[in-house]
């Protein structure tokens, strides 16, 4: 019998400076991928919306208080550790000093990219914002 494999739901914060910087951050070790950069969130956890994941992931990893969520695409990614669903929501408000609570590096990033390499369930959200931005 053939089984569905069953989606890891993932809440993602896309956090837009007024100068259009995003910020990116290293997966910390011991997660798969550990080094990677990626968008800061995490998965939801039982009875979580996708906003109240979010609000929790950032406080736990980056010590910051989120604003306004604004819900953006939906995308999906097949690891060999997973398949998960990314939950793509646009930050542009926050309150409190960013501390990398799991020392991870953190990086505000222009087009192109300075920094490499991006978890690759990240690609098409990162094309689209260069466009967005009319880089291409
Ligand atoms: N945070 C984040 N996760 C991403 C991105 N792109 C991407 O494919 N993912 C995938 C990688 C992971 O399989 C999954 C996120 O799970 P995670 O392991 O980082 O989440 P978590 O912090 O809740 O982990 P855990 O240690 O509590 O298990 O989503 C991205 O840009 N940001």
């Amino acid at each position: 019998m053939t089984q569905e494999r069953k989606h890891t739901e993932v809440a993602v914060g896309i956090l837009l400076r007024g100068d259009g910087a995003l910020l990116l951050s290293t997966r910390p070790a011991g997660k798969p991928y550990a080094g990677y950069w990626e968008f800061p969130g995490g998965k939801l956890e039982a009875g979580e919306s996708v906003e109240q994941a979010l609000r929790r992931e950032l406080i736990e990893e980056l010590g910051i208080t989120i604003g306004p969520v604004q819900a953006w695409k939906v995308t999906e990614h097949d690891y060999p550790h997973a398949l998960v669903r990314l939950h793509w929501c646009k930050v542009r408000q926050w309150q409190g000093e960013f501390e990398m609570r799991e020392g991870q590096a953190m990086s505000w990033q222009h087009f192109p990219l300075q920094v490499s390499p991006v978890l690759p369930g990240a690609y098409p959200v990162l094309e689209w914002l260069e466009q967005e931005r009319g880089g291409g």
